[in-house]
């Protein structure tokens, strides 16, 4: 059976000492079941192999190639090392391929562009070098492409853009260099793009702009464009083109090379060139000298500080060290180094802290151990439900967290919401007190929070809610005439009560928990469940988050028009300030809009219903119910908080009118 001797060979290579894969053996059959983590398909030819977090450290054989039939290859979170086997190239029936977080050297190689069936490749998280191959460009079904966290170098090849299914594009913390290729901003399914931490250089095609908060372009060493917060708009330098193949050591070209890239110029030109104002070839030439030497010494004298820094840092975080080689990776690109990359000052203080909040026998006094024993999961429950925090289970990425969806072992669906410890409370009894106050809410119109896992290893802390299988407000609104995301008139006001409901709760002081406003109500934070009954995400969410970090998701608040306007004179929230996102929300659920054009605001305020109830339901509503629920949302979006009725107001307003229409 050549399939068994390919699994013998690997094997050998994968476990040299044979402590892990002793189920694997010569006279056994690899599609009885018996073989730990290897499954076939119909044919009984091998068509998985899961050993993901099994702690093997040896290699991967070349005979991984002669399983013709493997669809998915998981070997992430181990110790494997030396050079991705190029025969690889021939699985192409493989759809998975998940390497990541091991300690692969070598470059990635340009064979895998012929592997044809490839859906998801995970890289990331080892130490791969070279430059990515540009035969990449010829996977047509891949969608998520992760190489986050190695040492890649070079350009990103143009022809990624070919890559028309690609979702997510992870190359952060590398050290690419050159351009952003314009090729990528024609993927229509592309949502994710993370490029953040490498020295790419110019022009930022303005078409990543629809990408918004999916598009993360921090810390390189010299992009610019119009329209990117944070980022400088460009200048007649920035067209100097930058030979892809060959970094440049300060993202300047000292020549009138063209960038070996087979896209069309015209953007670059249009955006740094109005109206013909560009510079000439020579003078360009001459100041780009001079700009080139002036960057030099500033980032001679910036390389300078910052050894200085990381230096001082190493020293004060002897037992961050400890901590690193704990989870097994020593790699100087794991993404445990998060941390010390970070600049938020809370983390080094919280790691020099041994913060670790959660692990048994401490803080008896502030957590009861009934809340820990019944709350806690281990890391492994939440690495098994997630799959490794594959990216397919991924659901969402904020600035500060990453959910998942999983499956845990009794079967039941879950999101899982992992948060960077750099973005909690920094102090441990404040985070602590927060977590206590996170599991004693419970109300039917809050996600149910089932548990959590703080992983000292990671440096992340996960919040495992109940998973609710009708996604969030936004799906529902601007939807098309006839389609099922149109919401019936019953649904919508269900939803309303109940959204009204949870934050009557969450404002309610009772004896068993305190008054709390949620900050960061929007239609992305109602969730639609089973039944759809709204059930609101992330309450008092904030009692764990830094301050920092809590300000960093207003910008994105405040850009969906949720903030209160009373917020930018005050900088406070109150109850009236959720009172305010609320009002909006019932606007946006009545019209089935997200935004709400001036004639619509004044359709509702002259009362005219009929031109502001969503066209989508046909006239079905009841018109008297429809104009009261409009009023209510007016009087929530009230200028003045004062003139805002407070949430128990508004619960008793909507249930008159249920007690009413009955
Ligand atoms: N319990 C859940 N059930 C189903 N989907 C969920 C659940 N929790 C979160 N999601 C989905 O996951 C995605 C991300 O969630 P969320 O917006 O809370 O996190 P985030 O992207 O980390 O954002 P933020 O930085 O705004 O808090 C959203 O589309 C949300 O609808």
């Amino acid at each position: 059976n050549p399939e068994l001797r390919a699994l013998m060979d690997i094997k050998a290579a994968l476990d040299p000492g044979n402590k892990l894969l002793r189920t694997w053996t010569v006279d056994g059959d690899p599609c009885s079941g018996s073989f730990e983590g290897v499954a076939c398909n119909d044919r009984r030819k091998v068509a998985n192999i899961s050993l993901q977090g099994r702690g093997l450290a040896g290699k991967l054989s070349p005979a991984i190639g002669d399983l013709k039939d493997l669809s998915g290859l998981y070997l992430h979170y181990n110790s494997l090392s030396g050079e991705i086997p190029r025969e690889i190239a021939s699985l192409t029936q493989l759809t998975d391929l998940y390497l990541n977080f091991n300690n692969f050297s070598g470059s990635i190689p340009p064979e895998i562009g012929r592997m044809s069936s490839l859906q998801e490749m995970d890289l990331c998280c080892n130490q791969l070098k070279g430059s990515i191959p540009s035969e990449l460009g010829s996977l047509s079904r891949l969608g998520f492409l992760s190489l986050q966290y190695n040492r890649l170098s070079g350009g990103i090849p143009p022809s990624l853009g070919n890559l028309g299914l690609l979702k997510r594009l992870t190359l952060s913390y590398n050290h690419l260099s050159g351009p952003i290729p314009t090729s990528l901003a024609n993927i229509q399914q592309l949502e994710i793009l993370d490029v953040q931490n490498n020295s790419l250089s110019g022009a930022i095609p303005s078409a990543l702009r629809r990408l918004d908060t999916g598009f993360s372009y921090g810390n390189n060493t010299n992009l610019c464009g119009a329209g990117f917060p944070t980022l400088r708009t460009c200048t007649t330098f920035d067209t100097t083109n930058v030979d892809i193949n060959k970094p440049q050591p300060f993202g300047l070209i000292l020549n009138n090379q063209t960038a070996p890239t087979n896209e069309p110029k015209t953007e670059n030109f249009e955006t740094n060139c109005p109206h013909g104002m560009c510079s000439s070839p020579s003078r360009v030439h001459q100041i780009a000298i001079v700009t080139g030497v002036i960057i030099a010494s500033v980032t001679l004298a910036a390389v300078g500080f910052l050894t200085f820094i990381r230096n001082r840092r190493q020293k004060q975080k002897v037992g961050t060290m400890t901590e690193l080689s704990e989870s097994g990776h020593g790699s100087e690109h794991h993404p445990n180094d998060l941390h010390s990359k970070s600049a938020s000052p809370l983390v080094s203080l919280a790691y020099s802290a041994g913060w670790d909040p959660l692990a048994d026998g401490l803080n008896s006094e502030e957590f009861s151990q009934q809340v820990l024993q019944s709350h806690r999961y281990n890391l492994e429950e939440v690495e098994s439900a997630t799959q490794y925090f594959s990216e397919g289970n991924v659901l969402g990425r904020g600035k500060f967290s990453t959910v998942y969806k999983g499956v845990l072992r009794d079967g039941s669906a879950v999101a899982i919401k992992s948060i960077n410890v750099s973005s909690c409370k920094a102090e441990e009894a404040e985070f602590v007190k927060g977590m206590n106050l996170l599991v004693s809410l419970r109300h039917e119109n809050l996600v149910s929070l089932r548990g959590f896992c703080c992983s000292r290893g990671r440096g992340e802390c996960f919040l495992i809610y109940d998973y609710a299988p009708n996604g969030n407000l936004l799906r529902y609104l601007d939807a098309t005439n006839g389609s099922d995301r149109v919401l019936n008139w019953s649904t919508r006001v269900k939803i309303i009560h109940g959204i009204a409901k949870g934050l009557h709760y969450l404002h309610e002081e009772t004896a068993n928990k305190p008054s709390l406003v949620h900050q960061n109500i929007s239609a992305e934070k109602i969730l639609v469940d089973r039944q759809f009954n709204a059930v609101i995400l992330d309450s008092g969410l904030r009692k764990i988050l830094a301050d920092d970090t809590i300000f960093s998701a207003l910008k994105v608040s405040a850009a969906m028009g949720y903030l209160a306007p009373e917020y930018i004179t005050t900088g406070r929230f109150t109850e009236k300030s959720d009172v305010y996102a609320f009002g909006v929300i019932v606007l946006h659920i009545v019209s089935g809009k997200q935004q709400l054009t001036n004639a619509m605001r004044s359709a509702a305020e002259s009362c005219k219903v009929e031109d502001f109830v969503d066209q989508n339901l046909n006239g079905s509503f009841s018109a008297s119910e429809a104009s009261k629920i409009v009023r209510l949302g007016l009087s929530c979006t009230q200028e003045l908080p004062d003139q805002r009725p407070n949430m128990e107001d508004v619960v008793r307003e909507l249930n008159q009118h249920d007690s009413g229409s009955n």
